[in-house]
Protein backbone atom coordinates (compact mmCIF):
# COMPACT_ATOMS: atom_id res chain seq x y z
CA UNK A 1 0.00 0.00 0.00
CA UNK A 2 1.06 3.51 -0.86
CA UNK A 3 0.39 6.48 0.87
CA UNK A 4 -1.43 7.69 -2.53
CA UNK A 5 -3.91 4.14 -2.41
CA UNK A 6 -5.60 6.28 0.99
CA UNK A 7 -6.87 8.88 -1.28
CA UNK A 8 -8.93 5.96 -2.21
CA UNK A 9 -9.23 4.28 0.92
CA UNK A 10 -13.28 3.16 1.76
CA UNK A 11 -11.79 1.08 5.30
CA UNK A 12 -12.41 2.25 8.46
CA UNK A 13 -9.68 4.32 9.95
CA UNK A 14 -10.04 2.60 13.23
CA UNK A 15 -11.99 -0.69 14.47
CA UNK A 16 -12.00 -1.65 17.82
CA UNK A 17 -13.98 -4.44 19.26
CA UNK A 18 -14.63 -5.36 22.73
CA UNK A 19 -11.46 -4.09 24.21
CA UNK A 20 -10.00 -5.33 27.50
CA UNK A 21 -6.64 -3.98 28.61
CA UNK A 22 -5.35 -4.39 32.16
CA UNK A 23 -2.15 -2.93 32.49
CA UNK A 24 0.29 -6.34 33.05
CA UNK A 25 0.97 -6.94 36.16
CA UNK A 26 -1.42 -5.58 37.84
CA UNK A 27 -4.82 -5.74 38.30
CA UNK A 28 -5.90 -2.46 36.70
CA UNK A 29 -8.43 -2.63 34.00
CA UNK A 30 -7.86 0.60 32.24
CA UNK A 31 -10.05 -0.11 29.44
CA UNK A 32 -13.43 -2.56 29.48
CA UNK A 33 -15.53 -3.36 26.87
CA UNK A 34 -14.13 -0.60 24.36
CA UNK A 35 -15.73 -1.16 21.02
CA UNK A 36 -14.83 2.01 18.27
CA UNK A 37 -15.20 2.70 14.97
CA UNK A 38 -14.03 6.22 13.31
CA UNK A 39 -13.66 6.65 9.60
CA UNK A 40 -10.82 8.04 7.54
CA UNK A 41 -11.27 11.69 6.88
CA UNK A 42 -12.30 12.56 10.14
CA UNK A 43 -11.15 14.98 13.45
CA UNK A 44 -11.76 13.01 16.46
CA UNK A 45 -11.60 14.52 20.29
CA UNK A 46 -11.39 12.25 23.31
CA UNK A 47 -12.67 13.73 26.41
CA UNK A 48 -12.55 12.71 29.84
CA UNK A 49 -10.70 13.06 33.56
CA UNK A 50 -7.48 11.88 34.76
CA UNK A 51 -6.93 8.56 34.64
CA UNK A 52 -10.31 7.95 32.18
CA UNK A 53 -8.11 5.46 29.91
CA UNK A 54 -7.57 8.09 27.12
CA UNK A 55 -3.49 7.86 27.33
CA UNK A 56 -3.88 3.79 27.37
CA UNK A 57 -6.18 3.60 24.52
CA UNK A 58 -3.79 6.28 22.26
CA UNK A 59 -1.55 4.15 22.93
CA UNK A 60 -3.09 1.17 22.23
CA UNK A 61 -3.91 2.38 18.74
CA UNK A 62 -0.60 3.75 17.90
CA UNK A 63 0.54 -0.09 18.56
CA UNK A 64 2.48 0.93 21.71
CA UNK A 65 0.79 -1.26 24.08
CA UNK A 66 0.13 -5.16 23.39
CA UNK A 67 -3.96 -5.84 23.63
CA UNK A 68 -4.66 -9.27 25.29
CA UNK A 69 -8.46 -9.20 24.34
CA UNK A 70 -10.64 -7.87 21.91
CA UNK A 71 -9.47 -7.36 18.47
CA UNK A 72 -7.67 -3.93 16.63
CA UNK A 73 -7.66 -3.05 12.89
CA UNK A 74 -6.40 0.02 11.69
CA UNK A 75 -6.96 0.57 8.05
CA UNK A 76 -8.98 -2.53 7.72
CA UNK A 77 -5.74 -4.44 9.02
CA UNK A 78 -4.44 -5.46 12.66
CA UNK A 79 -1.05 -3.74 13.62
CA UNK A 80 0.17 -6.77 15.38
CA UNK A 81 -0.40 -8.74 12.77
CA UNK A 82 3.14 -9.64 10.84
CA UNK A 83 2.22 -12.38 8.61
CA UNK A 84 3.40 -12.98 5.09
CA UNK A 85 0.51 -12.64 3.42
CA UNK A 86 -0.16 -9.32 4.81
CA UNK A 87 3.22 -8.26 3.57
CA UNK A 88 2.17 -9.80 0.14
CA UNK A 89 -0.98 -7.79 -0.18
CA UNK A 90 0.79 -4.53 1.35
CA UNK A 91 4.11 -2.83 -0.01
CA UNK A 92 4.20 -1.24 3.41
CA UNK A 93 3.17 -1.58 6.81
CA UNK A 94 0.24 0.41 8.38
CA UNK A 95 2.24 1.20 11.20
CA UNK A 96 4.28 3.62 8.92
CA UNK A 97 1.30 5.69 8.18
CA UNK A 98 0.82 6.06 12.09
CA UNK A 99 2.25 8.51 14.02
CA UNK A 100 1.75 8.95 18.16
CA UNK A 101 3.25 12.23 19.69
CA UNK A 102 2.47 12.10 23.56
CA UNK A 103 4.42 14.23 26.10
CA UNK A 104 7.09 12.03 27.21
CA UNK A 105 9.53 13.21 24.22
CA UNK A 106 10.15 16.92 25.51
CA UNK A 107 10.85 15.64 29.05
CA UNK A 108 13.77 13.62 27.50
CA UNK A 109 16.85 15.01 28.73
CA UNK A 110 18.42 14.30 25.05
CA UNK A 111 16.04 16.95 23.87
CA UNK A 112 17.38 20.02 26.06
CA UNK A 113 20.82 19.33 24.55
CA UNK A 114 23.01 21.91 22.30
CA UNK A 115 21.37 20.20 19.18
CA UNK A 116 20.45 23.09 16.02
CA UNK A 117 16.65 22.84 15.63
CA UNK A 118 17.56 22.91 11.77
CA UNK A 119 19.94 19.86 12.28
CA UNK A 120 16.69 17.64 14.78
CA UNK A 121 14.36 18.52 11.68
CA UNK A 122 16.66 17.05 8.67
CA UNK A 123 17.16 13.83 10.35
CA UNK A 124 13.16 13.38 10.40
CA UNK A 125 13.18 13.82 6.56
CA UNK A 126 13.23 17.79 6.32
CA UNK A 127 15.24 17.79 3.09
CA UNK A 128 12.55 15.06 1.44
CA UNK A 129 9.50 16.45 2.39
CA UNK A 130 10.78 20.27 2.11
CA UNK A 131 7.05 21.62 1.33
CA UNK A 132 5.75 20.53 4.42
CA UNK A 133 8.80 21.23 6.42
CA UNK A 134 8.61 25.12 5.56
CA UNK A 135 4.69 24.72 5.82
CA UNK A 136 5.27 23.29 9.68
CA UNK A 137 8.35 26.00 10.36
CA UNK A 138 5.56 28.75 9.31
CA UNK A 139 2.65 27.48 11.21
CA UNK A 140 4.74 26.54 14.40
CA UNK A 141 6.66 29.37 13.85
CA UNK A 142 10.31 27.93 14.45
CA UNK A 143 13.57 29.34 14.32
CA UNK A 144 16.08 26.65 12.62
CA UNK A 145 18.46 28.97 14.34
CA UNK A 146 17.09 27.83 17.66
CA UNK A 147 19.47 25.78 19.83
CA UNK A 148 17.31 23.25 21.87
CA UNK A 149 18.68 24.01 24.86
CA UNK A 150 17.92 27.65 24.62
CA UNK A 151 14.63 27.64 24.20
CA UNK A 152 10.92 27.53 26.15
CA UNK A 153 9.14 25.18 26.97
CA UNK A 154 6.43 26.30 24.40
CA UNK A 155 9.35 26.06 21.78
CA UNK A 156 10.18 22.85 22.48
CA UNK A 157 7.28 22.00 22.36
CA UNK A 158 6.65 23.16 18.69
CA UNK A 159 10.03 21.66 17.65
CA UNK A 160 8.81 18.21 18.49
CA UNK A 161 5.37 19.03 16.55
CA UNK A 162 6.96 19.43 13.21
CA UNK A 163 9.10 16.29 13.73
CA UNK A 164 6.49 14.50 14.23
CA UNK A 165 3.82 16.25 11.31
CA UNK A 166 6.71 16.38 8.67
CA UNK A 167 6.85 12.68 7.28
CA UNK A 168 2.85 12.21 6.14
CA UNK A 169 0.88 10.24 7.70
CA UNK A 170 -2.46 8.58 7.97
CA UNK A 171 -3.69 7.96 11.31
CA UNK A 172 -2.16 10.66 13.93
CA UNK A 173 -2.60 10.08 17.82
CA UNK A 174 -2.52 13.60 19.60
CA UNK A 175 -1.85 12.91 24.04
CA UNK A 176 -2.00 16.80 25.28
CA UNK A 177 0.95 17.99 23.31
CA UNK A 178 -1.00 21.60 22.56
CA UNK A 179 -0.79 22.15 26.37
CA UNK A 180 2.30 24.50 26.43
CA UNK A 181 1.48 26.13 22.69
CA UNK A 182 0.40 29.78 22.78
CA UNK A 183 -3.05 30.54 21.24
CA UNK A 184 -2.18 31.73 18.33
CA UNK A 185 0.02 28.75 17.54
CA UNK A 186 -2.22 26.34 18.62
CA UNK A 187 -5.23 27.78 16.36
CA UNK A 188 -2.77 27.51 13.44
CA UNK A 189 -1.87 23.90 13.83
CA UNK A 190 -5.40 22.88 14.69
CA UNK A 191 -6.84 24.69 11.12
CA UNK A 192 -3.28 22.75 9.25
CA UNK A 193 -4.55 19.54 11.15
CA UNK A 194 -8.65 20.14 10.12
CA UNK A 195 -6.92 20.80 6.42
CA UNK A 196 -4.75 17.71 6.03
CA UNK A 197 -7.47 15.54 7.62
CA UNK A 198 -9.81 16.53 4.80
CA UNK A 199 -7.12 17.12 1.81
CA UNK A 200 -5.88 13.50 2.30
CA UNK A 201 -8.42 11.88 3.75
CA UNK A 202 -6.38 10.59 7.00
CA UNK A 203 -7.87 10.66 10.81
CA UNK A 204 -6.55 12.48 13.78
CA UNK A 205 -7.78 11.50 17.23
CA UNK A 206 -6.61 14.38 19.79
CA UNK A 207 -6.85 13.91 23.91
CA UNK A 208 -7.23 17.27 25.54
CA UNK A 209 -8.05 19.14 28.59
CA UNK A 210 -8.08 22.44 26.18
CA UNK A 211 -10.90 22.31 24.56
CA UNK A 212 -10.81 26.34 23.34
CA UNK A 213 -10.76 26.62 19.53
CA UNK A 214 -12.55 23.11 19.29
CA UNK A 215 -15.81 23.83 17.85
CA UNK A 216 -18.02 22.72 14.83
CA UNK A 217 -15.12 24.30 13.17
CA UNK A 218 -12.08 21.78 14.18
CA UNK A 219 -14.38 18.36 15.53
CA UNK A 220 -16.23 15.38 14.20
CA UNK A 221 -16.66 13.83 17.08
CA UNK A 222 -16.63 13.55 20.28
CA UNK A 223 -15.37 10.42 22.56
CA UNK A 224 -16.00 10.47 25.98
CA UNK A 225 -14.23 8.14 28.54
CA UNK A 226 -14.47 7.52 32.19
CA UNK A 227 -13.12 5.02 34.20
CA UNK A 228 -12.14 2.83 31.27
CA UNK A 229 -15.42 3.05 29.52
CA UNK A 230 -16.64 5.13 26.58
CA UNK A 231 -19.82 6.89 28.12
CA UNK A 232 -20.74 8.93 25.26
CA UNK A 233 -19.87 9.12 22.13
CA UNK A 234 -21.26 11.87 19.56
CA UNK A 235 -21.08 13.25 16.18
CA UNK A 236 -21.07 16.89 15.51
CA UNK A 237 -23.67 17.34 13.81
CA UNK A 238 -26.09 16.59 16.85
CA UNK A 239 -24.55 18.79 19.29
CA UNK A 240 -26.10 22.51 18.92
CA UNK A 241 -24.67 26.07 20.47
CA UNK A 242 -27.62 28.25 21.78
CA UNK A 243 -27.58 31.37 23.68
CA UNK A 244 -30.93 30.39 24.81
CA UNK A 245 -29.94 28.29 27.61
CA UNK A 246 -27.76 28.38 30.47
CA UNK A 247 -26.93 24.60 31.02
CA UNK A 248 -26.36 21.84 28.85
CA UNK A 249 -29.75 19.88 27.36
CA UNK A 250 -29.53 16.52 26.33
CA UNK A 251 -32.41 15.23 24.13
CA UNK A 252 -31.83 11.27 23.88
CA UNK A 253 -34.96 11.00 21.66
CA UNK A 254 -35.54 9.84 18.59
CA UNK A 255 -31.79 10.21 18.85
CA UNK A 256 -28.76 11.70 21.20
CA UNK A 257 -28.87 15.79 20.50
CA UNK A 258 -27.13 17.83 22.98
CA UNK A 259 -27.47 21.69 23.16
CA UNK A 260 -24.59 23.75 24.45
CA UNK A 261 -25.21 27.42 26.00
CA UNK A 262 -22.11 29.81 24.07
CA UNK A 263 -19.78 30.19 26.81
CA UNK A 264 -17.63 32.96 28.12
CA UNK A 265 -14.23 32.94 26.89
CA UNK A 266 -10.90 35.59 26.79
CA UNK A 267 -10.18 33.05 24.07
CA UNK A 268 -10.53 35.38 21.18
CA UNK A 269 -9.60 38.86 22.94
CA UNK A 270 -6.20 36.35 23.53
CA UNK A 271 -5.91 35.47 20.17
CA UNK A 272 -6.69 38.64 19.03
CA UNK A 273 -3.22 39.55 21.30
CA UNK A 274 -1.22 37.68 20.64
CA UNK A 275 -2.13 38.24 16.47
CA UNK A 276 -1.02 41.81 17.26
CA UNK A 277 2.30 40.83 18.96
CA UNK A 278 3.14 38.70 16.00
CA UNK A 279 2.87 41.41 13.69
CA UNK A 280 4.60 43.68 15.93
CA UNK A 281 7.57 41.23 16.40
CA UNK A 282 7.55 40.56 12.07
CA UNK A 283 9.81 37.51 11.15
CA UNK A 284 12.13 35.80 13.28
CA UNK A 285 14.85 38.04 11.12
CA UNK A 286 13.24 40.84 12.21
CA UNK A 287 13.70 39.62 15.73
CA UNK A 288 17.12 38.61 15.85
CA UNK A 289 17.82 42.17 14.74
CA UNK A 290 15.72 44.01 17.56
CA UNK A 291 16.85 41.64 20.24
CA UNK A 292 21.31 42.44 19.27
CA UNK A 293 19.70 46.08 19.06
CA UNK A 294 18.76 45.52 22.54
CA UNK A 295 21.45 43.75 23.83
CA UNK A 296 23.80 46.62 22.08
CA UNK A 297 21.79 49.27 23.97
CA UNK A 298 21.88 47.44 27.20
CA UNK A 299 25.82 47.21 26.98
CA UNK A 300 26.30 50.74 26.45
CA UNK A 301 23.53 51.57 28.79
CA UNK A 302 25.56 50.07 32.09
CA UNK A 303 27.12 52.75 34.19
CA UNK A 304 29.57 50.21 35.74
CA UNK A 305 28.88 50.76 39.14
CA UNK A 306 26.33 47.67 39.97
CA UNK A 307 26.83 44.30 40.88
CA UNK A 308 28.82 43.31 38.50
CA UNK A 309 31.05 45.59 38.74
CA UNK A 310 31.30 47.44 42.21
CA UNK A 311 32.13 44.71 44.63
CA UNK A 312 31.42 46.24 47.94
CA UNK A 313 28.07 47.30 46.99
CA UNK A 314 27.34 43.15 46.25
CA UNK A 315 28.65 42.43 50.04
CA UNK A 316 26.12 44.94 51.41
CA UNK A 317 23.83 43.94 49.33
CA UNK A 318 24.22 40.17 50.82
CA UNK A 319 25.13 41.19 54.16
CA UNK A 320 22.00 43.13 54.39
CA UNK A 321 19.61 40.32 53.09
CA UNK A 322 21.20 37.58 54.80
CA UNK A 323 20.89 36.78 58.63
CA UNK A 324 24.36 34.53 59.02
N1 LIG B 1 1.71 1.31 34.28
C1 LIG B 1 0.53 1.35 34.92
N2 LIG B 1 0.17 0.37 35.77
C2 LIG B 1 -1.02 0.38 36.40
N3 LIG B 1 -1.95 1.34 36.23
C3 LIG B 1 -1.65 2.35 35.38
C4 LIG B 1 -0.40 2.41 34.69
N4 LIG B 1 -0.40 3.52 33.91
C5 LIG B 1 -1.58 4.13 34.13
N5 LIG B 1 -2.34 3.42 35.01
C6 LIG B 1 -3.70 3.74 35.45
O1 LIG B 1 -4.58 3.52 34.37
C7 LIG B 1 -5.60 4.49 34.36
C8 LIG B 1 -5.65 5.17 33.00
O2 LIG B 1 -4.48 5.92 32.83
P1 LIG B 1 -4.29 6.89 31.57
O3 LIG B 1 -2.88 7.38 31.60
O4 LIG B 1 -4.73 6.18 30.34
O5 LIG B 1 -5.32 8.08 31.91
P2 LIG B 1 -5.62 9.42 31.11
O6 LIG B 1 -7.09 9.45 30.80
O7 LIG B 1 -4.71 9.57 29.95
O8 LIG B 1 -5.31 10.51 32.21
P3 LIG B 1 -4.71 11.99 32.11
O9 LIG B 1 -5.83 12.89 31.69
O10 LIG B 1 -4.30 12.24 33.51
O11 LIG B 1 -3.55 11.97 31.17
C9 LIG B 1 -5.31 5.44 35.52
O12 LIG B 1 -6.15 5.09 36.60
C10 LIG B 1 -3.87 5.20 35.83
O13 LIG B 1 -3.61 5.41 37.20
Amino acid sequence: MTLQDHFNDTSLAIELGDLDYIFPGTSKVALHQFNLKISWGTTNLIIGPNGAGKSTLLRILAGKTLIGKGSLKIGGFDPFEFSINRMEQHNSDINNYITYLGTEWAANSVVKRDIPVSLLISSIGGETFVERRNELIEILDIDPQWSMSKISDGERRRVQIAMGLIKPWKLLLLDEVTIDLDVVVRSKLLSFLKRESKTRNCCVIYATHIFDGLGKNWCDRLIHVNAGLKVDDINMEDIEFSSNIDTVEVDTRPAKRVKIPMAESLHPLALQWLNEDLAQRGSREDERLLMARRHNDWNNARDGKYFDADDDKLKDYFKATRSY
